[in-house]
């Protein structure tokens, strides 16, 4: 077993020595700046400021309806609750599909602006001259491909990807997005199998979300990790923690203190 990687500051290289060294990663999402230290405290090297916030933290029903602007204040935040995991800013539906020169000019807004270290795409081989010129012009890119939200219209609903005959279309997706320069790719919802044999193929490592144990890193919303949510959580999550039951107990013992005014005490309380 190698030296265990722990670097002061988490940068792409030391991900690619990861892989090299046969060791795994975990990233989890973040968009505010306390969470955001505290699973920087806990050695969780990645973090994710996923267009799930569309749906965690505003509650629209997918990725779709989030916007730039929002994402940006999310970023910010954990960008300024980070100090030692590297910070990724998923670009929102709509802000970099159009061109490369769109993908670019989005991602320069999210490094600039909010001071993210590298931001993460979806879509495979279409995206990789975006990809290409985005890496050109100093954006280090994450690829997200297997079941890419942004696109739930187009591939039907919330499936698994690359069973059967698309199988080999994912792997020449995750090789054209490494060759386009990609430094990781993310693969959301594809077989086991499947995943461990692209992480094989690529040099590069690899993230899973629901793709089974053989990529090189996971990741998972953190509301769902936490047990933070109301919904049914996805076959991929496993729940660490039920902070919905934690937080509930809590705010139900403040109100019934308010109620029968045994809150605030004098402890609580300044004398003249
Ligand atoms: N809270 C949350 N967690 C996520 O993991 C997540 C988001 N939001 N928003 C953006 C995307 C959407 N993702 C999702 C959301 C739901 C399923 C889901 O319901 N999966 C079911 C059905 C799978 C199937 O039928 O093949 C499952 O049981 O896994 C999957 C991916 C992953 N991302
Ligand atoms: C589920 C992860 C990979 C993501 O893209 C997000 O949180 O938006
Ligand atoms: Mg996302």
């Amino acid at each position: 077993m190698s030296e265990p990687i722990s670097p002061k500051r988490v940068r792409t290289v030391h991900l690619q020595q990861f892989k090299d060294a046969g060791q795994r990663f975990s990233m989890l999402t973040a968009y505010d700046a306390q969470i955001a230290s505290i699973f920087d405290e806990s050695g969780i090297e990645l973090l994710l400021v996923g267009d799930s916030a569309s749906n965690v933290m505003m509650g629209h029903s997918s990725t779709l309806p989030i916007t730039v602007d929002e994402m940006l204040v999310f970023t910010k935040s954990v960008v300024n609750g980070a100090h030692r995991a590297l910070v990724v800013a998923d670009l929102p539906f709509g802000s970099y599909e159009t061109s490369p020169t769109q993908a670019v000019a989005t991602g320069v807004r999210f490094m600039k602006e909010a001071g993210a270290q590298a931001v993460k795409i979806e879509g495979g081989a279409a995206m990789a001259e975006h990809v290409r010129v985005m890496v050109a012009a100093g954006i280090p890119v994450i690829a997200h491909i297997g079941f890419t939200p942004q696109s739930e219209h187009a591939l039907g609903g919330y499936r698994v990807q690359g069973r059967g005959e698309a199988a080999q279309a994912l792997i020449d997706d995750a090789l054209a997005l490494e060759a386009a320069g990609a430094f990781c790719v993310l693969m959301e919802m594809v077989p086991a199998e499947l995943a461990t044999q692209v992480d094989r193929a690529l040099r590069v490592p690899t993230i899973g979300i629901g793709a089974g144990n053989g990529t090189t890193g996971q990741v998972l919303v953190w509301q769902d990790m936490l047990g933070l949510g109301s919904g049914r959580l996805p076959r991929f999550v496993k729940q660490y923690a039920n902070l919905r039951e934690v937080v509930g107990q809590a705010a139900a013992a403040y109100h019934a203190d308010v109620s029968a005014g045994t809150f605030p005490a004098p402890e609580h309380s300044f004398e003249g």
